[in-house]
């Protein structure tokens, strides 16, 4: 019995300061372990989800209609308890730079997930201004909405629930939208630059759009890099920074349209 009990505290150990520890500074093996490995073996212990359980730690610590309450309940279950896909906090506070700086009236995200950066980015937009935020997975945009709605921002932060692919191309007649002055594309890296170029085509880009681009290095989106990089229709530099929660490089493309 010695054995199994000094066999079950190195196992214990292992999987929650030995290997948590060593795989932040690789972006591939922290993906691996946090979002396959962990999040599958707590799926089924605690029979919820990760939104699930993100936005019952919102709703048992954070302040009601407080975004920034929101947010660092969320960094903080994120850094602690179990990593998420959130753009996070370090990387957050680039995202905020450029929002306040550009101080933007008409916002596009893509990949909503459970609405922490729709929260970061709506919190700083002034009256007047929305967010249009898509999110694909039905689970998360419920997750995403309470989430929203608990930050008490459901006037500014509009959640479309929807492929980009489908939605970009009806945004004007559906919304009214002409073009937008911000867009912050953080959904699946292999869809960043199908959805610029029909961005492009739909026209809702004008001269000055920024494009803010999360996980250019972790997972990597290197045909948008490429592309932005190149393309005379592109002034386009490159924020770095770390995957989130994590030691890893990873960064963030800012892309503004020439027209
Ligand atoms: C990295 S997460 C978004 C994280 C969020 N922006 C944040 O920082 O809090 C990516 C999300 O994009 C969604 N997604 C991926 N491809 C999509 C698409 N083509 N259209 C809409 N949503 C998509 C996924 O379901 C996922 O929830
Ligand atoms: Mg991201």
């Amino acid at each position: 019995t010695n054995h199994c009990i000094g066999l079950l505290v190195a196992l214990y150990a292992l999987c929650l300061w030995i290997i948590p520890a060593v795989v932040q500074y690789s972006g591939c093996l922290a993906l691996l372990w946090h979002d396959v490995i962990v999040e599958k073996s707590l799926d089924t212990v605690t029979r919820t989800t990760r939104p699930q359980r993100l936005l019952k730690a919102v709703q048992d610590r954070a302040i009601r209609g407080n975004p920034k309450s929101v947010i660092s309940v969320i960094d903080h279950y994120c850094r602690n308890q179990e990593w998420a896909m959130n753009v996070g906090d370090e990387k957050g506070f680039i995202l905020d730079s450029v929002v306040s700086e550009l101080n933007p009236q008409t916002v596009l995200e893509l990949g909503t997930y459970c609405g922490y950066s729709a929260v970061r980015i709506g919190r700083l937009l002034h009256s007047g201004a929305r967010l249009l935020t898509l999110e694909f997975n039905p689970d998360y945009a419920a997750v995403a909405r309470e989430v929203i709605s608990w930050a008490g921002l459901e006037n500014t932060v509009q959640l479309v629930e929807g492929a980009s692919g489908d939605w970009i191309p009806r945004l004007r007649e559906h919304f009214g939208i002409h073009t937008f002055d911000f867009i912050f594309l953080d959904h699946w890296k292999e869809g960043y630059l199908a959805d610029i170029k029909l961005l492009e085509e739909c026209r809702l880009l004008r001269k000055g759009t920024v494009l803010l681009a999360d996980n250019v290095v972790c997972p990597g989106a290197p045909d948008y890099l490429e592309y932005v990089r190149k393309s005379p229709l592109y002034d386009s530099r490159y924020f770095k920074s770390h995957l989130e929660y994590t030691k890893a490089e990873d960064g963030l493309e800012k892309s503004v349209y020439l027209g």
